[in-house]
């Protein structure tokens, strides 16, 4: 059942983090799952609306090094299955992925020698080249743990995404560089042709101004049990 998380269901940041710590260590729903279930999720969109075209076009998941990231490694696992040429830009090293979930599903990527992998801590020629001829774009830079003014390789990687013309570009969880919570723009952010945000509408994606940047935005449920609401909503 998909509950459409209209604005007034739109939550925060914060509150996300309760309702996810809830499911994985209240009631056992582990983060892993939730990542595998966002990353297909995102699959799930891009088959749904490539179809058979899918085949010869280029996916780039431009990954950070945190969750959104992780979710960005699933997503292209599951694209890998379809017959995509698929590509992850890791912006930072492997040694860098923080969270156990994250550092499960680049164990897996890097042994698929169906998923090219790149990674660098800064965007090389060749990386920004990688970007550019991307058919499909998935941004999966920062989500709701974006802090702080964006730097290199982050902020070069969003310019050669914004610079892309032909790259059909889709926000994981949050366009990177959007306040989740108030849909303010640190000092760059990638503009996605749409957004898929993960258990409920975010308070930021539904801000005035924000839309240039989200594009349509879908909440895609990724299996937290609604129990999991509890005390915090
Ligand atoms: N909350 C949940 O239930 C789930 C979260 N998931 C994903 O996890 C994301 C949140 O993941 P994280 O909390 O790891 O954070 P993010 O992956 O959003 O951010 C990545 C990391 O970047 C760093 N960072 C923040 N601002 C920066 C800046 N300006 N310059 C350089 N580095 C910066 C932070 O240390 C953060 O750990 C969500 O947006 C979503 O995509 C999904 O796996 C689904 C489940
Ligand atoms: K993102």
């Amino acid at each position: 059942m998909k509950k459409k998380g209209g604005a007034a269901a739109a939550i925060t940041s914060d509150q996300m983090y309760s309702i996810e710590e809830n499911g994985h260590s209240g009631i056992g729903m582990r983060r892993f799952l939730m990542m595998e279930n966002a990353g297909h999720g995102i699959s799930d969109f891009i088959t749904g609306k490539f179809k058979q075209q899918l085949k010869n076009k280029k996916i780039v998941a431009v990954c950070g090094t945190g969750n959104n990231g992780g979710d960005g490694l699933v997503a292209v696992r599951h694209l890998a299955g379809y017959g995509a040429k698929t590509s992850v830009v890791l912006l930072g090293s492997p040694s860098d992925i923080k969270s156990e979930e994250a550092k499960l599903n680049w164990g897996i990527v890097e042994k698929m020698d169906s998923v090219e992998i790149i990674f660098g801590k800064e965007v090389s020629d060749a990386v920004r080249k990688k970007i550019l001829s991307a058919d499909i774009i998935l941004d999966g830079i920062f989500g709701t743990g974006i802090k702080r003014e964006i730097k290199d390789p982050h902020a070069s990687a969003i310019d050669a995404i914004n610079k892309s013309k032909k790259a059909y570009v889709l926000a994981i969880d949050v366009p990177s560089g959007l306040d989740p919570n108030t849909g303010s723009v640190y000092d760059k952010v990638v503009r996605a042709d749409a957004t898929i945000t993960f258990h409920r509408m975010k308070k930021g994606l539904v801000t005035k101004g924000a839309r240039k940047y989200t594009g349509p935005v879908r909440v895609e449920w990724i299996g937290i049990p609604p129990e999991a609401e509890r005390g915090v909503l």
